[in-house]
């Protein structure tokens, strides 16, 4: 923008309206197209016709809002008009055929292959070229049909051709050679099939589940052993190692009240707290209970590190009966 108009138009007096001094507002170069301003009071008595043209202004509003108007009667080109009703009356176009699709003249027409001959076109208002007539299709000749009905046979139904349906009982079976598959839990090998009283709730609580594995009770999972186990809590159940003979060992068998302790590799454990989190079943561990149990544990589960697991459970290691009466009144902590 020249710099001079803006110094003109910021010089020029208070009572001009405000704004740049030219108009922003997109150009309307059309001249036939009638200038139309909303009225800006709806509880104007102006009225607006459909095309939004204000029709007539009966008596003359005090707004100072200017109104607009046709101009087309001042340049003398009349606005074309049609109503609804006379559409409607048109018979003329109702006798049309409806348009054709594609184009008449198209290229997508001109392009694909004739097959039927073109429906004979009324003449329609369209201007459209007479256009020539589809040259005929070279088309491969159907293939020859074959002699009889054209259909194969059905297969004949000889007895040996039938399968021979296996009965439920059948299908079940299982095979007479060779080794029988394992498929079922771990056969229980204890005295009172796998139930076994808790020894703090008097209750049975192994029961294998349907894929073999032993349900253990809620919050006994390998994880509660763990936080248990590191809970820092004495799980040993003595206030020091000790020398344990044999016998010593073979009475805290875990009946009658009585602790279990089980030896793995020389070292005595106090099995008693991890009974219930065993996850091969409380049954199952107490079979070592009050003896050595190494040669059990090793037959099911060699890869499990033991003295990890119950290394707070620890009570002393095992000795002979005579190292044991010998040392009768020391602790190996006192030894060592
Ligand atoms: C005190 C020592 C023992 C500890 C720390 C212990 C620990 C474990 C652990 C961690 C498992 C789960 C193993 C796994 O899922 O891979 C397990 C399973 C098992 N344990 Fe023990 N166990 C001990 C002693 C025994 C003994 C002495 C027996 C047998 C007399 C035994 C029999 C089983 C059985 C049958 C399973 C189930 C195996 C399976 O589900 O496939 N456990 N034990």
């Amino acid at each position: 923008h020249p710099p001079s108009a803006w110094i003109a138009w910021l010089s020029a007096p208070k009572t001009l309206p405000r704004g740049p001094p030219h108009d922003n507002s997109p150009r309307d170069d059309n001249p036939e197209r009638p200038v139309v301003a909303k009225p800006k009071d709806t509880e104007s008595e102006d009225q607006t016709d459909v095309r939004g043209l204000a029709t007539s202004s009966p008596t003359p509003s005090p707004q100072t809002t200017p109104k607009a108007i046709s101009r087309s009667p001042q340049n003398g080109i009349p606005i074309p008009t049609f109503t609804l009703a006379d559409h409607e009356s048109s018979d003329e176009e109702d006798r049309l055929p409806p348009p054709s699709f594609p184009s008449l003249n198209s290229a997508q027409r001109a392009s694909a292959p004739r097959i039927a001959a073109p429906v004979a076109q009324k003449p329609s208002l369209m201007a459209t070229p007479p256009m020539a007539p589809p040259p005929k299709p070279s088309m491969m000749p159907p293939p020859p049909r074959p002699a009889g009905s054209g259909l194969m046979p059905p297969p004949r139904i000889v007895p040996s051709n039938l399968r021979s349906l296996s009965t439920p009982s059948q299908a079940l079976r299982v095979p007479t050679k060779g080794p029988v598959p394992i498929r079922g839990p771990v056969p229980d090998r204890s005295p009172n099939g796998g139930l076994s009283p808790n020894p703090t709730t008097g209750l049975a609580v192994k029961t294998p589940n349907a894929r073999g594995k032993v349900l253990l009770s809620p919050g006994h999972s390998p994880l509660d052993w763990a936080n248990l186990h590191q809970s820092g809590q004495n799980l040993s159940g003595v206030a020091s190692l000790i020398r344990v003979p044999p016998s010593l060992l073979k009475h805290n068998n875990g009946r009658k009240g009585k602790p279990a302790w089980s030896s793995y590799q020389g070292k005595v454990y106090n099995i008693t707290p991890y009974l219930p989190f065993h996850p091969g079943g409380e049954g199952e561990l107490r079979r070592a209970a009050g003896k050595d149990g190494t040669k059990l544990f090793m037959e099911v589960h060699p890869w499990v590190n033991w003295d990890s697991m119950l290394s707070q459970t620890v009570v002393g290691i095992l000795v002979s009966e005579t190292q044991a009466s010998q040392q009768a009144e020391g602790s190996l902590e006192e030894m060592d």
